[in-house]
């Protein structure tokens, strides 16, 4: 695999509570962990993966450091409870950015999460500015050719720009190219979306290419209405791909991105949305991105992007 290296065992450390019961077990004690590239050779059906590159947030004029936080995720993962579902986690390294080679990187994400989606595993992988999304949108649409793959963004922005070189700003155009020239649909829901945060050049191109559009005001006023939207998006689809972009969430909870939210949907709201998501049994690869430390407070939004990742291993069914 190019481009990639094996996780730093330092990285999987935590409280051991073995001592008090053979089940008092976290994370970092029950993932598994390769020295080599070959997801079909690890157990379980989870493949967690890290692409350490905000070459594309760099290039959108964003505040760059999310090439540091698959590390700094991974750390905030080891430390919680592993419960049951925890046990099907298998880390495959990290894909990382050479030379500010986004396009390569990309490339290189692309190829890893086809092996893994080949080997039989769901994708879960830590961006990553949202340029993460383009290599693992691709990944996902490669390994299921014949089948309708839509794509669910809960993200404060649309990321459809149009700009002269790929950016974290234009993955979802991207795919939505790609779609076109292999004749496929292309299905795109983004959820949180902040009408403050997108021009209307953006929600002109998302309405050409028939995005669903759920507002962050609607997530906040009526959650049980924005689940029914989001639940009509993935009636007609064979899989899902998720992608979480951590700014959707307020500043409040997650200070650790590019672009805070002002508003943003809170974690709680998040989670009812993501159980939905779950619920529909046709998740087959997420990502959180755009989570940057050097602008986090005391831990708090590794910790809560930890959380969701954590919950997405629980109720991936
Ligand atoms: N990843 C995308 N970033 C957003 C936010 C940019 C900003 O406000 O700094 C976008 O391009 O629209
Ligand atoms: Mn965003
Ligand atoms: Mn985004």
């Amino acid at each position: 695999m190019k481009q990639w290296r094996p996780t730093s065992a330092e990285v999987w450390q935590g409280r051991d509570d073995s001592g008090e019961a053979a089940n008092a077990l976290r994370l970092f004690q029950t993932i598994t962990c390769s020295t080599t590239f070959c997801p079909e050779q690890l157990p379980g059906d989870i493949a967690l993966l890290g692409f350490a590159c905000d070459e594309g947030v760099r290039r959108n004029n964003g505040r760059t450091g999310a090439a540091q936080a698959p590390a700094i995720l991974r750390r905030a993962l080891a430390n919680l409870a592993s419960h049951a579902e925890h046990t099907r986690l298998a880390d495959c390294g990290d894909i990382f950015v050479e030379q500010d080679n986004l396009e390569q990187a990309q490339q290189a994400l692309r190829e890893a999460v086809l092996a893994c989606q080949r080997a039989g595993k769901r994708t879960l992988v830590l961006g990553g500015g949202h340029e993460t999304a383009l290599g693992h949108g691709l990944g996902v649409l490669d390994a299921f050719p014949q089948e309708k793959v839509g794509i669910i963004n809960l993200d404060a922005h649309l990321d459809l720009r149009h700009a002269p070189q790929a950016t974290s700003g234009t993955p979802f155009r991207q795919l939505a190219h790609y779609c076109e020239t292999q004749q496929r649909d292309f299905r795109y829901a983004c959820c949180g979306l902040s009408m403050a945060a997108n021009t209307q050049a953006l929600l002109d191109e998302a309405a050409c290419r028939h995005v669903t559009i759920v507002e962050d005001l609607r997530c906040l006023s009526a959650p049980t209405e924005a689940i029914a939207q989001l639940e009509q998006f993935m009636a007609d689809l064979d899989r899902i791909y998720l992608t979480i972009d951590l700014d959707v969430l307020p500043a409040w909870e997650m200070p650790a991105v590019s672009a805070p939210a002002a508003l943003g949907v809170p974690c709680a709201i998040l989670l009812q949305l993501l159980a939905a998501i779950c619920r529909s049994g046709k998740l087959q690869a997420v990502d959180l991105v755009e989570f940057n430390p050097s602008h986090d407070r005391d831990g708090q939004g590794a910790r809560v992007a930890a959380r969701i990742a954590w919950q997405v291993a629980r109720w991936w069914g």
